[in-house]
């Protein structure tokens, strides 16, 4: 494991009974590195984060954390040790709901020796000061989550752990959190969130893992991601069916009423409109949903193939799924400029 790096797997897969839900995951996340953990229903997100936590013992492979060699069975007080680094927000959290909000903080905060004035501030800080002396029955959904985010952090942990942190959260709720996130990456603290809600991560990660079917689809930052995936840069140009045919330059971009191309052409096409007096356009870059979209549509049609996603050539079954994407990969080298 470099230095440098929390989290280090390696070739780790896990099944429970007969039924396999990881397959030989590699993964790697450097010092106050943001990790998306992506992927449909039942992908393998939470059995990973359960690993990573020392929860599950996966059946192979290597898992470093920390420093720490989750798979040559650590003993219990270098678990604890080791737990004592983390901060861990699970999926729906529930609390014994007769204890008061700064209770539960107090009690999560004592067994990481984390003072109580401590507490106080973070209580605050997260909005919930208000109902601090209330028992957690008559909390909220956001409320509890609220509560749940606060003793995940309330111990500076060099590691977070964070699953669906935004369900149940309002707006403002939401952006406070991954304000906190930023903060704490700032900090040195690397997180890995394992989230549904594409738009909210996207601005806040270094790193995304797409997940499928207990597999890694693809990983890396997002620009290397969007370059691998090649998916289209969209221009709306009000009007422009009426007027295409004029401009043969600008038709292998055409598709449906808009122009796609590369993300490397979109600086050349724009300066094309604006040569042709066009200037009312919208520029639509991709996404991480579209990236998202893009690759669980891969998996389905190998999927409904009967072929293995991992030994497919996943490009060439988007270029038969989508005409638009393979005819703009067709014709990436053509060059606008003379025609200008
Ligand atoms: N304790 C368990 N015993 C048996 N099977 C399990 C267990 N926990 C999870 N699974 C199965 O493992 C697979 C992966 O589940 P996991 O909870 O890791 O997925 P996930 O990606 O987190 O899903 P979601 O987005 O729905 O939370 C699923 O098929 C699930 O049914």
């Amino acid at each position: 494991m470099k230095q440098s790096s929390h989290v280090s797997l390696n070739q780790v897969s896990h099944h429970y009974g007969e039924r396999a839900v990881l397959s030989d995951i590699d993964l790697t996340l450097e010092a106050g590195n943001t990790l998306a953990l992506l992927g449909h229903n039942g992908a393998g997100k939470s059995t990973l984060i359960k690993i990573i936590l020392g929860l599950v013992s996966p059946v192979a492979g290597m898992v470093n954390v920390l420093g720490c060699e989750l798979n040559q069975k650590p003993s219990a007080a270098a678990l604890q040790a080791y737990r004592a680094q983390i901060g861990y927000l699970p999926e729906n959290i529930s609390f014994y709901d007769k204890m008061t909000g700064r209770e539960v903080l107090e009690y999560f905060a004592a067994l990481k020796g984390v003072s109580a004035s401590k507490v106080a501030h973070i209580i605050d800080e997260f909005g919930l000061g208000y109902a601090k002396d209330q028992p957690i029955k008559t909390y909220s959904k956001g409320m509890k989550q609220r509560l749940g985010f606060a003793q995940a952090i309330v111990a500076e942990p060099k590691l977070l752990l964070l699953d669906e942190p935004t369900v149940g959260l309002d707006p403002q709720a939401s952006q406070f959190l991954y304000s906190k996130v930023a903060e704490l990456s700032k900090a040195g603290c690397s997180i890995i969130v394992c989230t549904h809600e594409l738009n909210l991560i996207e601005p806040h990660l270094d790193v995304a893992m797409l997940m499928g079917r207990g597999r890694c689809l693809a990983v890396g930052d997002l620009p290397s991601l969007m370059a691998t995936e090649q998916l289209p840069v969209i221009i709306r140009v009000p009007g422009i069916g009426h007027w295409i045919n004029a401009h043969p330059q600008l038709q292998p971009f055409y598709y449906q009423g808009e122009l796609r191309c590369q993300l490397e052409q979109k600086t050349e096409l724009v300066a094309y409109l604006a040569s042709i007096n066009q200037f009312e356009f919208t520029v639509k870059q991709p996404s991480l949903t579209d990236l998202y979209h893009n690759k669980v549509s891969q998996l389905q049609q190998c999927n409904d193939a009967g072929i293995s996603f991992i030994e497919s050539d996943s490009n060439a079954l988007v270029d038969r799924s989508n005409a638009s994407y393979g005819h703009t990969k067709a014709n990436s080298s053509l060059t606008l400029g003379g025609a200008v």
